[in-house]
């Protein structure tokens, strides 16, 4: 029987990611999707929202039916119609979302705290009547009343509920006052407890990792951080400080992520940033000379993190800011041993040519300042 791991990522770029706004992934995308997380090991994802509509039901009765080893979830609303739809989809579990905080119980659901209750009673009772494990998805739990929030735990479990979604709908927490939060949910109760973060402060990957060490079971992550507004906590980035930072095993392995990296940003049609961390072009890429010579030395000099983790490798460029080592190094790789002196005379070549052009320079361009440097200096011609 296989283990569970230490903390289990749900990732959600088939529902929260695809709520980007703009985002509408094809079936064919969503197959692709869920097969390329179920192969890095991702045990649980989210599939869908069933009460969208027969199209919405198709889809995940079609990612149902690939065979995937993940467990699959779907997400709805806690009332009858919602839980309604997510029958026969041959899925595992529903997350039964509700507002939890008073801010939109009372002015988005015009409802009051017993309401939630009564509601969590009943249809948490319906769904595992249907079948279906049941998640109770805390809308807005950052903003709920502590108190509160225990007694929603108390009563989700009371009813049947396996687990409790903590979502940071607006965005709005930091690392302290989560870990605080998530130690007096796992006191209080015994539910698998998750954590959903939105990257509003750019703090949902932080977040998610304070959930962690505060008592977290279970994790809602998407690929690239896609999702609603500033969007989630980067699957890439939780998984990978999780175990670099707290040695916190997931049981996915990064190594083919950058294809599902590319796949989510073509299918989504957001464009991953240079400097994302972790999947960006251009992080693993080094020019000024000092860490280009640190890294030629012994990598540990200037590597946080292994770029063979995400079956990435350094890449060394020549631009404004390089060093002599590093030209002495190009043109070693063109098979052009350079002295010392030449070196310097190349690299201020270099240099003129990335101020000019705001590049590095190719290797033809490379080998003519080479010949250039070589070529014999012609005579100069006495005018009479
Ligand atoms: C924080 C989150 O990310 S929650 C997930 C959000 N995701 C989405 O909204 C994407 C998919 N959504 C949809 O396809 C549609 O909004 C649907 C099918 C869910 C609902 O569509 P509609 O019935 O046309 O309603 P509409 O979207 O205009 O408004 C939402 C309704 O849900 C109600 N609602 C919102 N959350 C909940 C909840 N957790 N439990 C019960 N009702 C809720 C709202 O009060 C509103 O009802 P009202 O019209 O009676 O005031
Ligand atoms: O209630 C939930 O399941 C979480 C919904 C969500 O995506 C959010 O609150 O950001």
């Amino acid at each position: 029987m296989c283990s569970q791991p230490a903390l289990v990522i749900d990732d959600t770029t088939l529902r929260d990611g695809e709520q980007s706004a703009g985002v509408a992934f094809s079936n064919v995308e969503r197959a692709a999707i869920a097969r390329g997380l179920d192969g890095l090991g991702v045990p649980e994802l989210e599939v869908g929202i069933p009460a969208m509509g027969p199209e919405e039901r198709e889809s995940i009765r079609m990612i149902a039916a690939l065979g995937l080893r993940a467990r699959l979830l779907v997400w709805a609303r806690m009332r009858g119609d919602d839980l309604a739809a997510c029958r026969d989809l041959g899925v595992w579990m529903v997350d039964l979302s509700i507002p939890v905080s008073d801010q939109q119980i009372g002015r988005k659901l015009g409802r009051d705290r017993g309401w939630v209750l009564a509601c969590i009673r009943r249809h948490v009772a319906e769904a595992r009547a249907l079948g279906l494990e049941v998640g109770v998805g805390g809308e807005d739990a950052s903003r709920a009343d502590p108190d509160f929030l225990c007694q929603v735990l108390e009563t989700a479990q009371a009813a049947g509920a396996r687990r409790f979604r903590f979502a940071d709908t607006v965005g709005i927490l930091e690392p302290f006052g989560v870990l605080e939060r998530f130690r007096r949910l796992a006191a209080a109760s015994d539910l698998e407890l998750e954590m959903h973060a939105h990257d509003d402060l750019g703090l949902a990957t932080a977040n998610t990792l304070a959930a962690a060490l505060g008592g977290a079971t279970h994790a809602n992550t998407t690929v690239n951080g896609i999702g609603e507004r500033a969007g989630n906590a980067a699957l890439e980035e939780v998984v990978l400080a999780l175990a670099q930072l707290h040695g916190i095993d997931t049981g996915v392995d990064l190594k083919a992520f950058p294809a599902l990296s590319r796949l989510v940003e073509t299918a989504s049609g957001r464009p991953v940033h240079w400097q994302k961390s972790l999947v960006g072009e251009g992080v693993f890429t080094h020019e000024a000379g000092i860490h280009v010579d640190g890294l030629m030395k012994d990598p540990a000099n200037y590597q946080g993190v292994d770029p063979a983790l995400l079956g990435r490798e350094h890449r060394l460029v020549l631009g404004k800011h390089s060093g002599s080592g590093a030209v002495i190094q190009a043109y070693a790789r063109l098979g052009i041993p350079l002295d010392r002196e030449r070196a310097l005379l190349l690299l201020s070549r270099v240099r003129r040519h990335a101020c000019a052009h705001k590049r590095a320079p190719t290797p033809s361009e490379l080998m003519s300042w080479y010949r250039a440097l070589e070529a014999p200096v012609a005579p100069t011609v006495a005018c009479s």
